[in-house]
């Protein structure tokens, strides 16, 4: 494997991503430092990752490491939804925007079916694939088993990066002792949440379900989310086909919340036939 030092793909908080090739194929190289993880997470990404196989979810294809960094090589892709979003990437391969959300949802429901729980679904993190127009998950950094019941703990402090993606039971631990998170138990509802947000900015290009039409997304949006202050009804019209789909998945409680089985029931009559 190599990678070009100035050919940077990206950046996140813990990590840098290169264009490189592996076996003279070009690839995405994600360097991660190791000594701003804690031991326990520093190998989260790669066990979470050599256990998916599916179209929606991007490939881990090797690994490689040294004393100070984790090189994770994964299939190249050429943007991300977030670019897609705010306009800095246009394609005539874009899937329409029911098949594309039918993808992510796919996608995140596999991850499901796996026994993780990603914890950190958002646009920067929905990559499109260079070839096809194809939609993969990315960034398991921040991903977590969760027992048969469905539920894990959240021992975390709460979201790392940008919160306006977050279900309002993780944003709500900041500020909470370790012994307070402990107590408190989440479900996999939380990465609906994320993706019922994410859904509705695909759709109206920026706008957030929590936010006011055209208004810069600002801190009230976590706010807004806590408080289930929505503002869909301005945005999107009542038949729309994803109106009920978007409202039902970032329900305030978690219980509430709409199955990724019932929101690809949802998506699914309205596919692109080919
Ligand atoms: N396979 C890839 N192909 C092309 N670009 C990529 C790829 N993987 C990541 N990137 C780019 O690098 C950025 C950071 O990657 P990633 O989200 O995996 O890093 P991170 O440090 O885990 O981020 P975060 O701070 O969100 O946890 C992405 O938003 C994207 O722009």
């Amino acid at each position: 494997m190599t990678f070009e030092r100035n050919k940077i793909l990206g950046r996140g908080t813990f990590a840098c991503v290169f264009y490189g090739t592996l076996n003279g194929i070009p690839v995405a190289v994600k360097r991660i430092q190791l000594h701003d993880l804690e031991e326990s997470i520093q190998h989260r990404e790669e066990t979470a990752m050599r256990q998916l196989d599916h179209p929606n979810v991007l490939k881990l294809l090797h690994v490689q490491e040294n004393e100070d960094f984790k090189f994770l090589v994964l299939e190249l892709c050429e943007a991300t939804i977030d670019d897609y979003i705010r306009r800095r990437y246009m394609a005539d391969n874009m899937p329409s925007d029911c098949d594309a959300l039918h993808q992510m949802a796919s996608g995140v429901q596999y991850i499901h079916s796996k026994g993780f729980v990603h914890r950190n679904v958002k646009p920067e993190n929905v990559l499109i694939s260079s070839t096809s127009g194809v939609l993969k998950i990315a960034d398991f950094g921040f991903c977590k088993p969760f027992r048969p019941s469905g539920s894990f703990s959240m021992t975390s402090s709460g979201p790392r990066g940008t919160r306006i993606y977050c279900a309002p039971e993780f944003l709500q631990l900041e500020g909470k002792s370790k012994e307070e998170r402990d107590t408190i138990r989440c479900d996999v509802s939380i990465d609906v949440f994320s993706l019922g947000c994410m859904f509705f900015c695909y759709i109206k290009k920026g706008d957030h379900p929590f936010a006011k039409p055209g208004s810069p997304i600002t801190y009230a949006i976590a706010s807004n989310i806590v408080y289930g202050k929505k503002y869909l009804h301005l945005a999107l019209m009542p038949d729309h086909y994803a109106y009920e789909m978007i409202d039902g998945m970032t329900q305030t409680v978690p219980q509430d919340r709409w199955t990724l089985e019932r929101v690809i029931e949802t998506l699914t009559p309205h596919l692109t036939k080919t």
